[in-house]
């Protein structure tokens, strides 16, 4: 049955060679998993297991050309689908922006990764794909978690969305903790990410219009962006570099508990954002070359940018630069600055 519906169990292949609609299907493993394709590229799994207490909602190709995550997310839908991997938890796993990755680029129209929380409706309302596709994610990871919400025993729900950088990074792998608007951060989080090789955290202290941000502040959810590696064309990433994220993913969704070391501050590398610099004219420049790694620091009063008249120095020692691009659209983020940071006074 799965064969006829997904040949070869490989859903992304599927997704790929339809990349506006798949018909919506449902159909029902040997293991007794339940599955139900909900659009191309996002596919919903419900295990036999009674016991499951976790929602657990992986991304990946939301910028269609980091490749790496779309890669693990891939194999790990086909190991469910051919029984290899036998899921404890509600699984939902989105293949973000199909059209970008058939033409290995970041974005078609917009950048998928800044409409979420609504703003895929805002300005000229819906009238692109990446649009139309952010308000179908939110519509599929609302159904999700809503499906559960009335059930009595407590749940968790999680959201991992994957990325890879567009530069090399002094940190190979870090993640991005969504603003929580004043309410604790998670020791348990910290210590999944450090299963997976990520003990580099951005704090973010404003809201935003990415993913992450949206399901943690519109469901609840903990979530993070989670930053693998360096962009890659498709089949040239080195997974080894991914062995532990692999693996800590298939634990996740596949055992009750994950099995963690505990949370010690000094094995991370924290940093909070001090600045947002967003391109404000179509003269915005760098003035770093573009194999400068995230996380480099400069000298107090050192040019990073210009914008026209506007000059953007170092103002603070220590600031490191982070996600520079120069090739975004008017009033959109086009570089953070972050600072070394610490949690232990707001963690639980
Ligand atoms: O390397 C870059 O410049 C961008 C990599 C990337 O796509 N990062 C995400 C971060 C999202 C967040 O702030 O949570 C993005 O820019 O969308
Ligand atoms: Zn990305």
């Amino acid at each position: 049955m799965v064969e006829n519906v997904i040949p070869g169990y490989d859903f992304l292949a599927l997704s790929l060679a339809n990349p506006t609609t798949l018909a919506a299907q449902k159909f029902t493993l040997a293991n007794q998993t339940e599955v139900e394709i909900c659009d191309t590229g996002i596919i919903r799994f419900q295990p036999a297991e009674t016991t499951s207490v976790k929602d657990i909602v992986l991304s990946c190709g939301i910028h269609g050309n980091e490749t790496a995550p779309i890669e693990i997310c891939a194999e790990l839908v086909s190991d469910v689908l051919q029984g290899k991997l036998i899921l404890k938890h509600r699984l939902l796993v989105i293949f973000g922006n199909l059209p970008a990755m058939l033409v290995g680029k970041r974005e078609i129209d917009e950048n998928l990764n800044r409409l979420f929380s609504g703003h895929h409706s805002l300005g000229d309302g819906v009238m692109n794909a990446e649009r139309h596709r952010a308000k179908k994610i939110e519509h599929y990871v609302s159904q999700f978690y809503h499906a559960t919400a009335n059930t009595n025993s407590p749940r968790q729900r999680m959201l991992y969305d994957l990325h890879t950088a567009i530069r090399g990074s002094r940190f190979e792998k870090f993640a991005v903790y969504p603003f929580l608007h004043g309410k604790p951060w998670h020791k348990a989080q910290f210590e999944f990410l450090q299963a997976c090789d990520v003990t580099t955290v951005l704090l973010m202290q404003t809201p935003a219009s990415t993913f992450s941000y949206y399901a943690s502040n519109t469901h609840s959810a903990d979530s993070f962006t989670i930053e693998l590696g360096k962009v890659q064309p498709f089949g040239q990433n080195d997974m080894e570099r991914f062995s532990k994220v692999r693996q800590t993913l298939r634990d996740l969704v596949s055992l009750a508990q994950l099995d963690t070391q505990p949370f010690i501050e000094s094995d991370f590398a924290l940093y909070q954002v001090s600045r947002a610099i967003n391109k404000q004219t179509e003269a915005f420049q760098l003035h770093f070359a573009s194999d400068v790694e995230n996380f480099t620091t400069y000298a107090l009063g050192t040019l990073l940018a210009t914008d026209g008249d506007i000059e953007h120095r170092v103002e603070q020692e220590g600031e490191a630069i982070i996600f520079p691009n120069a090739n975004v659209a008017i009033g959109q983020r086009a570089m953070l600055l972050v600072e070394p940071t610490t949690v232990s006074q707001h963690l639980v």
